[in-house]
């Protein structure tokens, strides 16, 4: 399998290639030349295997001429063997039709775990076997950064350092960045947005000489191997409800859009999902670009799903490659538009594509609050704020099409945001026991301003592996 940029200036890589280069050289984001596809038997043939199992199946063909069948099952066993949840990723009725895929039963308590325990094993493995380290460097909104930091802590190959916008994360989020002890660890609070830290980690990229000089990779959603690690839970939640015989839709509090992306790879693989419903917090530019045609950020606004905070959804992109026709020409001319006069017209054979799949909602704060209300009201579950978008539209979903059953993805664990929890319910989801230390354990992180030249030194003077051969 070989992998192609978006933006067609890149030489073509393999998946292992892939996984250490981040974002494509010429700033384009990596997509498969053609997705595998899995036929009835083989999406039925997962039903009732460990998650693990099924995870090494449905990433083969992806990897396929680079880990051999045997490395990749050993490393979704360990990746998933600390996860809470024997199932790894249980599914939960909370009403008729109405399921959430409870996707933070990993160790810092939110979906990233899923790929970034995986990704971890399979960095290591990769840069072991070419005898190099890497430097990570990451954005995060606040999940991103907790669960790379705990996938890679400690090790010898790797420095992570970690972008978070400063005081736009809840306390318990910065606290797993910033009481890690761990010297190969470096949590930055950057005093900026996440969409500023995105920038500026995609900028790195593209500066040849700090890429190939720290030896830079990515563990973001730019990085096709999350993209893939996530579709593994669509075809499980599915299949534990009845696929491929039963049709379903899935709704995503989205940000990024590297979660939603996931289940509309795992559609083009083959598993028959009716509506990807994508849901956004009062950070609206999905659901306006696929109202209006127009994608245009604006301001960022900070709300109560922190994670979701962010205007330049990066994983668009391969969507809107997909739906141009890959025309690499076409896209470059949309993102130029954006640098241009901050924004572009979907064209319309695209946006109808999009529309055909994809339904988006807005859901504003006061309906997060009252949709984790009701659903503890009526189920006695507790939602967290970013999963609650999620589950609002999904019940508006169910409003026009109760047959089909909506499966919300449920990304984060709500002791996570205990502000949000408190306002909703009047008392807070507790943390689990063997988390409660980052409560009170010291916090290590450095402020920096947001300035891309200044990120860059801070990165180059303590980076600590020095690779020996060049990135991608
Ligand atoms: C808890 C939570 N929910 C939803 C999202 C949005 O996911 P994505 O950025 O893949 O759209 C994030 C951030 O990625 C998150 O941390
Ligand atoms: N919401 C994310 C933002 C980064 O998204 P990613 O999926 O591209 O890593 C976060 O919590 O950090």
């Amino acid at each position: 399998m070989q992998y192609i940029s978006t933006r067609g200036d890149a030489p073509e890589l393999a998946f292992d290639d892939v996984l250490l280069a981040g974002l494509a050289a010429d700033g384009g984001l990596y997509v498969p030349k053609t997705y595998p596809a899995l036929d009835r038997d083989a999406i039925a043939a997962l039903a009732g295997i460990p998650y693990a199992d099924a995870a090494a199946r449905l990433i083969a063909p992806f990897a396929a001429g680079t880990f051999p069948g045997n490395v990749l099952a050993q490393a979704t066993r360990s990746a998933y063997s600390g996860f809470s949840h024997a199932s790894v990723a249980p599914l939960v009725q909370i009403a008729d039709n109405l399921f959430v895929l409870e996707l933070f039963q990993g160790p810092t308590l939110a979906f990233k775990d899923l790929a970034m325990q995986l990704l971890a094993r399979l960095m290591n493995h990769a840069l072991e076997q070419r005898g190099r380290g890497a430097t990570i460097v990451g954005a995060t909104s606040g999940d991103t950064g907790a669960a790379a930091i705990e996938a890679f802590r400690g090790q010898d190959r790797v420095d992570v350092f970690i972008l978070y916008p400063d005081g736009r994360v809840s306390d318990v989020q910065r606290r797993q960045m910033t009481t890690v002890a761990d010297s190969n660890i470096h949590a930055i609070a950057l005093k900026g947005t996440f969409d500023d830290a995105q920038s500026i980690l995609k900028s790195l990229f593209r500066d040849k000489e700090f890429r190939t000089g720290v030896g830079l990779a990515g563990v973001n959603s730019i990085n096709w191997a999350r993209v893939v690690a996530q579709t593994v839970y669509y075809f499980t939640g599915a299949v534990s409800l009845g696929a491929p015989l039963r049709k379903l839709s899935f709704a995503v509090p989205t940000g990024n859009f590297g979660d939603v992306l996931a289940g509309y790879v795992a559609k083009r693989m083959g598993l028959p999902i009716s509506r990807l419903i994508v849901a956004t917090n009062a950070n609206d530019i999905l659901a306006r670009a696929l109202a209006t045609g127009r994608y245009e950020p604006r301001g960022v606004t900070p709300t109560q799903s922190p994670s979701m905070d962010i205007q330049l959804s990066s994983n668009f992109e391969r969507l809107l490659f997909d739906a141009m026709g890959r025309d690499p020409a076409a896209l470059r001319a949309a993102f130029a538009g954006l640098d241009q006069s901050g924004g572009f017209d979907i064209p319309e054979s695209a946006l109808r594509a999009i529309r055909e799949e994809f339904d988006a909602r807005s859901v504003s704060e006061e309906e997060t609050t009252a949709e984790i209300a009701r659903t503890w009201r009526e189920s006695g579950y507790v939602l967290d704020p970013h999963t609650a978008t999620g589950v609002r539209a999904a019940r508006e979903s169910l409003a026009k099409d109760p047959s089909t059953p909506v499966i919300a993805l449920a990304t984060a664990h709500p002791a996570k945001f205990p502000a949000a929890i408190e306002k909703a319910i009047g008392r807070a989801a507790p943390l689990p026991a063997k988390m409660e230390r980052i409560l009170t354990a010291a916090e290590r992180y450095t402020l920096l301003d947001n300035d891309e030249a200044r990120i860059r030194s801070f990165i180059a003077e303590n980076a600590r592996a020095k690779p020996v051969g060049a990135g991608a």
